[in-house]
């Protein structure tokens, strides 16, 4: 078990940086690019571990994508080139790797088996099997098709009209992608809106798509074209600086060219209702996506109660979010976030474990977190669960923590932000 010692910040943070392409987009663009038929170019790719994952399924079905630093280049001959894989397809810690590539794959005429890391064998599939099933897929799997390993016979599959129970973005463009090699039109109606890159990108490569409010209808047997895509920088990502900057007394920082799709800003209005000094700046649009410029500047903080319809918009800031909320004067309250049970680790329960190892009084609900601020955080011993998210809220905690913090298995980190620290050291005076 790797272990890194990290020390608390002497001075703020100041300086601006750009950080590594969105991991959402960057696997959706690997999976439209693979689908066109011609030479599709994507810059500003994550080459996270996630998105690694994505690239090499669609190696073993056949698709040649060359790699260059952050630059892709992906030729394929279309969606009826791609080949049976080999071997069993291995989608590592990636949930959204394995939920998109299930829904396309169970519409094509491949036999695939795939099989995912430790962490993801425990993460639920029956969200995607059962609506596919109602379109005709042919999918076995470990209890019953709830858990990976998973056997996906490829069948003709029909389209449908499918209300989604789960509000996940992951669900939706598996349908969709499932939808676009289907007989008819399938129709997704979410409960609330989830991240909509699938939806924003699909156009780009000259698909067509029809958004209505909460409504998505996608055409079957549709050809992609190839396309040129710049990938915006990952809010994600940038969150764990932005948080950084609200909570170390007199930093100021800019995160410049990040993904601003307004599906994914939930942690810019969660820190303006905590009272945080930040501005989005310089908007623009880079291939259907808005993109801009973050500033935040430190200014106290004070509680707040996070709920409903803003939680897909911030899903995976929300350990972060519970970070900054024991720096935050009076509660915050963190709800209808149940779905943080099921991503890398129960978020909540880590959440709650590691902040209270460092000193924080929180307290577990059943569907989010109570957060009792201002807390003095102390250096502890703690462990990332192996859960990239985790690990770098623990190393942003360790900068105003009082000693040396001790974190294990924060390799994990490179899942999502490979060359982490060295960003964040940039930002150290
Ligand atoms: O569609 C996507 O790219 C993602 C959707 C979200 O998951 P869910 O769909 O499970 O909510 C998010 O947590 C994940 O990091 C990426
Ligand atoms: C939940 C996450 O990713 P995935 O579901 O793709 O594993 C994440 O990146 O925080």
């Amino acid at each position: 078990m790797s272990k890194i010692t990290l020390k608390p910040i002497e001075h703020a943070i100041d300086g601006k940086l750009s950080v590594p392409g969105d991991k959402s987009i960057s696997h959706r663009a690997v999976i439209f690019s693979s689908l066109a038929e011609g030479t599709s170019h994507i810059s500003n790719f994550l080459s996270g571990e996630d998105c690694m994952r994505t690239i090499q399924v669609f190696r073993d079905l056949g698709v040649d994508i060359e790699q260059s630093g952050s630059n892709l280049t992906i030729r394929s001959n279309g969606l009826e080139s791609l080949k049976e894989a080999e071997r069993p397809v291995y989608f590592g810690n990636s949930g959204t790797t394995a939920r998109l590539v299930t829904g396309l794959l169970s519409g094509l005429p491949l036999f695939t088996t795939c099989y995912g890391d430790p962490s993801l064998s425990k993460r639920p599939m029956d969200r995607v099997v059962g609506p596919l099933k109602k379109m005709g897929a042919n999918i076995e799997g470990r209890s019953n098709g709830r858990l990976l390993p998973l056997a996906i016979k490829g069948n003709n599959l029909q389209g449908i009209t499918y209300e989604m129970p789960v509000k996940s973005a992951q669900v939706k463009s598996a349908l969709l992608l499932a939808g676009m090699v289907a007989a008819g039109e399938t129709t997704i109606i979410e409960q609330v809106r989830t991240r909509d890159h699938t939806e924003q990108m699909l156009p780009q490569f000259g698909g067509e798509i029809s958004i209505q409010d909460k409504e998505i209808t996608i055409r079957g047997s549709q050809q992609l074209q190839p396309a040129d895509l710049a990938v915006p920088g990952d809010i994600s990502s940038a969150a764990f600086f932005l948080v950084a900057a609200a909570i170390i007394p007199g930093s100021s920082i800019l995160v410049e060219d990040v993904g601003i799709n307004p599906t994914r800003t939930g942690l810019i209005k969660a820190l303006e209702m905590m009272g945080a000094d930040i501005t989005v700046k310089e908007t623009r649009k880079i291939g259907g996506e808005a993109v801009g410029n973050v500033e935040i500047k430190y200014q106290e903080l004070t509680g707040a109660v996070i709920e409903g319809e803003m939680i897909p918009s911030l899903i995976d800031e929300l350990p972060i979010l519970a970070l900054a909320a024991t720096q935050a004067s009076g509660v915050t309250k963190i709800k209808d976030a149940g779905e943080l049970r099921v991503k890398e680790t129960d978020r909540i329960a880590a959440v709650a474990q590691v902040l209270s190892s460092f000193g924080a009084e929180v307290t577990e609900e059943e569907d989010g977190l109570t957060i009792y601020g201002k807390a003095s955080l102390k250096a502890a011993e703690v462990d990332s669960y192996m859960d990239h998210r985790i690990g770098m809220m623990i190393a942003v905690a360790s900068l105003i923590a009082e000693g040396e913090t001790v974190l294990s298995n924060g390799q994990c980190i490179d899942i999502s932000y490979p060359g982490f620290f060295k960003d964040l050291d940039s930002l150290k005076k």
